[in-house]
């Protein structure tokens, strides 16, 4: 098959900073997605439905001027967000979820929760209004293994959140293991996950060709083989459970590439047409439109998407850097090309 043409998909995790950094990347999702789910994790944070009304009007103000990108937002969580704050979530449609980031786990998440039964109110208020928490999925303990802390979040606090709040609605956010693919399976209708493009095509080997590569590491990162071929499996299984989220996550060269370069891989660019090497390489391109433009909107109780995109087999090539405020950003494939691309940007 050499093309393709489906719903018009939604990315479930997406970063799209803010201010000039803003204006240089959202036009690449907009050109992809109806919606995206858009991180709360901006310096500060975003803790409020005040806050994140705001940054949506930032959002859409940024937004090139013929597209009807939606940004659904999502307030980030801390150890003081109240049961009111999320009542004021359930009354507020423009604010989809609520994201859990461990204290110290990933970019921007010191204001994150250290621990998870003390938000048990605001997790019950969560369940009766059937608002999704959205969970970075990683233990915080600075002697795990770098390599283990999806499993060990996953096998203590997670499971244990599980059980306690049966009926609130989990995206576990990026996975990266066979064993978050497994434990998803196994949890119950209320739970979900989100896949990025570059779990689903890069191993760890990745980070290491030839020399030390700042380009691909991320959070979390990115694991062996067999877990990647755990994660492509799910995604092209056809369960509701899995759907797309790029965690497109940009940041200055400057930033990554430094003595303690930060965790981040930009996707927006390419992430419809990455998703669909991975779906190709593995005979599964009737499934791409179920788990990129059906799952998740079925999974948050909103409508599908009614437009469709077409994607087309013909090779292009990725810049080498792409302009990110008044710095640059090096793309996911920079200089290299990529098989698919859009035909009909709208
Ligand atoms: N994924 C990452 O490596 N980085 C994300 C944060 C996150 O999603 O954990 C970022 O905001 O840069
Ligand atoms: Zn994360
Ligand atoms: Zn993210």
């Amino acid at each position: 098959m050499d093309r393709l043409t489906i719903a018009r998909p939604d990315d479930w995790h997406l970063h799209l900073r803010d201010g000039a950094r803003l204006a240089s990347v959202v036009a690449a999702s907009a050109a992809r997605f109806a919606r995206a789910v858009v991180m709360p994790n901006l310096r500060p944070p975003v803790t409020t439905v005040a806050d994140a009304l705001a940054y949506r009007e930032r959002i859409l103000a940024a937004r090139p001027v013929s597209s009807s990108f939606e940004p659904l937002m999502t307030l980030y969580l801390t150890e003081t967000t109240s049961a009111a704050e999320i009542e004021r979530v359930a009354a507020t449609p423009e604010l989809v979820a609520v994201k859990l980031y461990p204290a110290g786990a990933t970019t921007n998440s010191e204001a994150g929760v250290t621990g998870l039964d003390p938000l048990a109110p605001v997790f019950e208020a969560m369940a009766a209004h059937a608002i999704p928490l959205l969970v970075h999925g990683e233990s915080t303990d600075p002697s795990d293994d770098v390599f283990d802390r999806e499993a060990r979040f996953i096998a203590g606090p997670l499971t244990r959140l599980r059980a306690r709040h049966p009926q609130l609605r989990i995206v576990l956010e990026h996975i990266t293991t066979d064993d978050a693919v497994t434990w998803v399976r196994e949890a119950g209708p209320n739970t979900a996950a989100t896949i990025t493009a570059h779990h689903l095509l890069l191993n760890r080997n990745a980070m290491f060709r030839g020399g030390i590569r700042p380009d691909y590491y991320c959070l979390p990162i990115l694991k062996r083989e067999r877990h990647r071929l755990a994660l492509v499996e799910a995604a092209t299984s056809g369960s509701a459970k899995f759907f797309l989220g790029t965690d497109s996550a940009p940041h200055p060269v400057s930033a990554k590439y430094s003595v303690c370069g930060c965790a981040g891989i930009y996707t927006a660019h390419a992430a419809l047409e990455l998703y669909a090497e991975v779906f190709d390489e593995a005979g599964a391109l009737d499934r791409l439109e179920g788990f990129a433009s059906h799952h998740g909107p079925d999974f948050y109780g909103l409508a599908r998407n009614v437009k469709t995109i077409t994607l087309v087999r013909d090779p292009w090539e990725v810049p080498d850097t792409l302009a990110f405020g008044d710095e640059l950003l090096v793309p996911l494939r920079a200089g290299e090309r990529v098989t698919w691309r859009i035909e009909t940007p709208l």
